[in-house]
């Protein structure tokens, strides 16, 4: 038995002749945030669609608490506890924060939809308690000053945070972030490193994809880094950093020296464990 949360096996799909993602395998433990880097077109986009379902994998084998999912459809990986947000925002504009937060309930309320069409007792009390918890959530998100305010009038970064907020109300085994620091400035980037810290110390696992490496090594636990869909290294933020085969990834044997990534400062809670492929 593992204590993996979501454990990959082998896992690869190809698309005609070119293999988008191969052989790849790494787990994922409860509460821990893993970091999944790689090139432009290194196959993590893919590699989160084989996790959602969206795609069916050609090879291996993905568990989530040691269950086969492999090949489940996207609302049954869903249902399991793995929730995804997107590259691109995916909001309600014109409804508020609440609302939207709200709709991220759809998949635990017990009502049919003839009750809410009839706007039952018991539909009115589910949807008071709803909103209830919504509120908490947000009020823990920093979120609950704009609870009633459209969606599209906010900032990017609050927007994002509010995408964040209508995973988590689903209580999310598993959380899969595709880029979400994408267009933030350094405050929004910081805020959105807290609360990524603090969905985890819920014992939520994040799986996260993304670019802005100041992200990436502030808030992982563990990296996994693939290029031409191949796993080439896996470890801590500071195993990574300084692996070979990842920076020759990503700048290329012969790129010049000032394209190297700064290092970036790593808070305590990253200093310890280590080791790594
Ligand atoms: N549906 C598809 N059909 C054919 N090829 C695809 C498909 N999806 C992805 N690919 C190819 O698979 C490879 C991996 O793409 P993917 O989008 O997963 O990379 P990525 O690491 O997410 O890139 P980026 O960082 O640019 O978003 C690329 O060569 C891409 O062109």
């Amino acid at each position: 038995m593992s204590d993996a949360l979501l454990r990959l096996d082998g896992v690869g799909i190809r698309f005609g002749g070119l293999q988008a993602v191969g052989d790849l395998s790494f787990s994922v433990r409860q509460g821990q945030v893993v970091g999944l880097i790689g090139p432009n077109g290194a196959g993590k986009t893919t590699a989160f669609n084989l996790i959602t379902g969206v795609y069916r994998p050609s090879e291996g084998r993905i568990e989530l608490d040691g269950r086969d999912i492999t090949g489940w459809a996207p609302h049954r990986i869903a249902r399991a506890g793995i929730f995804r947000t997107f590259q691109t925002i995916r909001l309600f504009y014109g409804q508020t924060v609440l609302v939207n937060v709200l709709a991220g309930l759809h998949l635990q309320t017990r009502q049919h939809w003839w009750q809410g069409l009839l706007g039952t007792p018991f539909q009115r009390r589910e949807e008071v308690e709803l909103r209830a918890k919504v509120r908490e959530l947000l009020a823990r998100l920093e979120l609950d000053t704009v609870a009633d305010e459209d969606v599209a009038s906010l900032p990017y970064g609050l927007q994002r945070r509010v995408e964040l907020a209508r995973a988590l109300i689903a209580k999310p085994r598993l959380l899969i972030l595709d880029e979400p620091a994408a267009g933030l400035n350094d405050q929004e980037s910081a805020a959105l490193n807290r609360t990524i810290l603090a969905v985890r110390d819920q014992g939520i696992s994040v799986l996260l994809v993304e670019h802005d490496m100041n992200v990436v090594m502030n808030v992982t636990d563990n990296i996994v880094c693939i290029n031409f869909g191949r796993k080439i290294a896996e470890g801590t933020p500071e195993h990574i950093r300084n692996h070979p085969q990842v920076i020759e990834a990503y700048l290329g044997k012969d790129d010049d020296e000032d394209d190297v990534q700064a290092p970036v400062s790593r808070p305590a809670h990253l200093a310890a464990g280590g080791g790594g492929a």
